[in-house]
This record gives C-alpha cells, structure tokens and sequence, in this order.
C-alpha cells in the first residue's frame, strides 16, 4: 500500500506558533484549489518555500528543523481567499542576495496545483536581514544636494517619441527641455544603445547639452541614462557616464534582475552615483490581486536593492492602472524610515527601516500640467514626477512644454489655482488648452 504523503505539509503548520523577533514574516493571499483546505494550502507554501517537498526523505540533516517555515495566522476574506502569514527563519536566506531571498518567498510555491491562487503581499525583514543591505547611495536628500533643489518636486522628463532620434536630435531637444526648466532629462525604458543611437554617442550630446542649459539657467541638471544592458556591457556604460561627469544611471531592474541592480549598487558606490530604478514588466505580475506579488514588496525590495528613485505610479490620474490608495502605500514604504500599515491594514507589516535611507517615489505615466497639482496634493512634495508626453507634445514646443510643468508646480507650491496662474503664465495656458484636466487612459 502506498504511503499517503499530504500529512507531512501540516508540519508547516502550527496556529499556536509565535513568531521570533528575528525571523522573516510573510504574507500571502491564498487562493486554495479545488478540495484543499487553507491548512493543506498554507503547509504547502510553507514548506516549498523553506525546506519541505512532497514526500517523506530518507535523510534527515542537522538544520532541517531549524529551517522549517511555520504558517501560524489565517484570516478568511471571505471571497474564497485567504491572507495567511508564514515565518521564516532568518538562517534560511543568504544575506544581502535578493536573488536568493527571491527564489525562495517568489518562487516555486506560484505554481502549486493545490494553490489556485497566490499573492505575495508583503514581507516583514528583521534588523539582522535588512542591515545586510547597502540600501541607496544618495537617497531623497543626496539627490536633493546633488541637483541643488531643497523642498519642490523634482522634475524629469523623457524626450518622447520613446525612440528615433539620432544622438545630435536628442542632446538638442534634451537642451530645449532643460532650459525651459525641467530638471532630469530621461531615457525611456527601452531606450538602450540601438544602432540609429548609440550609448556614448547620446551621453555626449545630452551632457553638452547639460552643461549649456546649466550656464544659461544657473541650475543644476542631470541625465537618467538608462545602462539598462547585460552585465559587462552595463559596467561599461556605468563607467562612462561616471567618466562623462552625470551624477545618475537608470536602470530597468525587473528586466534586468535583482543581481544586476545589486551590481550596479556596487558601482553606484564606486563612482558616487544615484540610481533611477524603472519597473518596467512590473505590471505582469502585480495587477492581479489574487496572484503575483505586490508592487509594495517590489518597491520594498527595491530601497533594500539601494535604488534612490523608484517609479511607484500615479494617484488615479495616469494612463496606467494604480488605485490611489495603493500608490499611496507604495510612496509610504519607500520614503519613511519607519513604514506602519494604516489602522485595520492587514495586508501590511510594520517595518522599521533601521540605516537604509529614503527614496524618491516617482510619479509618471500619462501626466501633464494639468494632472500635477493633483500628485503634489495626494503624494506631497518629495517625489520626483516624469512628465514625458507632457512636455513633448505641448503646442509650442518642448521647451513651452517644460515652462508649462514648472509653472503648474510653482502654482500648486503657493496654493494658486492653475486657471488662476495661467492667466499669466502663456505656457500653462497653451498646455490648458489643449488638455485642460484629463486624465488620459
Ligand atoms: O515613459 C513613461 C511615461 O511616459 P509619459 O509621461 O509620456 O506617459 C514611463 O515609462 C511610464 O510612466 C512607466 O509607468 P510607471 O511609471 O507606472 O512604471
Ligand atoms: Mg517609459
């Protein structure tokens, strides 16, 4: 007769359980299949996730115990999920490796056939883990000092089209953009060094650029250039916008790997640079909320990763989807040194933040003039917001358009209407017309 193997996931069970200071915390929304109950669920991800499997093992080594993930806590939300909360022993994960971390807590467990559903929501890491971590070079206020701007939002833009200029195009409408009084010019995503626009080439013409818009607007400036690459070919790009004199990188760390933004971490010391984290792929995973894993634990892991700006989305006015209550949230764990979940917030963990430094959140995605107020209002002033199509497509021009953002910020920093300040300010009242307040889709 065959053995009957289930049982062994209740190992990982235990209600009685109370969590040690020192041990990671986990918290999932489990969606449980057909004929399991959350028990046999929740044992399941307990053990695939620390050091279980489905069958009883001839061998027994000296840390399994140990090592053994327990689920301990279970709330019913009453739509055929769960939240169940799982602690780890903090030995079970190589410290300062968020590949390591990941492979363990966002691995396997996602396609269980006895887990129908699986969200990973958020992840408690105790001082012992967490300080294992570089977290950001510069942080909010190294950035600040770099660009010279102490209490506004700090203002980037992406030279649309995403892609089509020729090196010599880009450093003259990152030029326009800069003088018209942007602060960041910003490579798109999937702008890397494609043959009608080479790496070097560009940072070339957008660091001369720099240096002209710097001179005539006695502000400082500064160049996201996205090293976005595989690994040595990143290095290098690393190097020469460090050897070019740009004080910031940016780089797609989804697309690229948690490895290669640890890398880049690592450089980032090396040459005193800060690092804008895009989240580009982010949405395949984290939209469905009964699968996948949190934008809150990508943005966590993110300022654990040691980025300094981090895009987190828009509050209800952007083309992308983002419910302004979990923008909200992403803006929180990310900038305050001590992230307590809102009063019946079950979702979330408190998590003090010990050494690491705050990061900008980043506010982007279909914004305009007109939108702005609204980000200032809902996320406060030290964000940095990306207004891409928002100044391109303005009717005058991208230099018109880059006036239009800065006297839409000016406007909502002393508390005027944009109607109201439009009246003297030309270039706000052409970005009015043509786009009033939408909120594009
Ligand atoms: O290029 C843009 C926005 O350009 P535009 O200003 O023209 O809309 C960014 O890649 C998106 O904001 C990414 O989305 P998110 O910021 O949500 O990750
Ligand atoms: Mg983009």
């Amino acid at each position: 007769m065959h053995e009957h193997f289930d049982s062994i996931y209740l190992e990982f069970v235990d209600e009685s359980y109370k969590p040690g200071k020192d041990e990671v915390i986990a918290v999932f929304r489990v969606t449980p299949a057909q004929g399991i109950s959350i028990k046999d669920a929740a044992g399941r991800i307990a053990a695939e996730s620390s050091v279980g499997t489905w069958t009883t093992l001839s061998v027994k080594p000296s840390w399994f115990e140990k090592l053994k993930a327990k689920a301990y806590r279970f709330h019913d939300l009453g739509d055929g999920s769960w939240l169940v909360w799982v602690a780890y022993p903090v030995e079970l994960f190589e410290e300062g490796s968020i590949p390591n971390f990941a492979s363990s807590i966002l691995g396997n467990i996602f396609g269980m056939k006895a887990i129908a559903g699986l969200r990973v929501e958020d992840v408690y890491f105790p001082p012992s883990y967490l300080e294992t971590f570089p977290g950001p070079n510069k942080g909010i206020q190294g950035v600040r000092e770099i660009l010279g701007i102490k209490d506004r939002p700090i203002l980037a833009t992406v030279p649309k089209p995403k892609l089509g200029y020729t090196p010599e195009e880009y450093g003259r409408v990152a030029y326009e953009i800069l003088i018209g009084g942007i602060d960041l010019v910003k490579d798109d995503e999937n702008f890397a060094s494609q043959p009608f626009c080479r790496f070097e080439a560009r940072l070339k013409e957008v660091m001369k650029a720099i240096d002209r818009a710097e001179k005539e607007t006695g502000e400082r400036k500064g160049y996201l250039a996205n090293v976005t690459a595989p690994i040595r070919e990143m290095e290098k790009r690393i190097k020469l916008v460090a050897d070019y004199g740009n004080k910031f990188i940016m780089i797609d760390f989804l697309t690229a790997g948690w490895a290669a933004l640890q890398h880049a971490r690592e450089l980032a010391e090396e040459y005193d640079l800060a690092i804008h984290g895009h989240r580009a792929f982010h949405a395949a995973f984290t939209r469905n909320p009964k699968h996948g894993v949190s934008m809150f634990l990508v943005a966590k892991l993110a300022r654990m990763a040691g980025v300094d700006h981090v895009h987190v989305g828009t509050p209800g006015v952007g083309k992308m989807d983002a419910k302004t209550r979990e923008v909200l949230e992403h803006t929180r764990i990310v900038r305050e040194q001590y992230y307590r979940p809102k009063e019946g917030d079950l979702f979330h963990l408190e998590q003090p933040w010990s050494n690491i430094k705050p990061v900008f959140p980043v506010a982007s995605g279909g914004l305009h003039p007109g939108t702005l107020p609204e980000v200032i209002r809902v996320m406060g002033k030290d964000i940095i917001m990306q207004v891409g199509g928002g100044v391109l497509g303005h009717p005058d021009g991208p230099e018109a358009g880059a006036r239009a953002v800065r006297q839409a910020v000016e406007a909502a920093m002393k508390g005027i209407s944009l109607d109201e300040y439009a009246r003297e300010h030309r270039e706000l009242a052409r970005a009015l017309e043509k786009w009033g307040y939408v909120r594009p889709v």
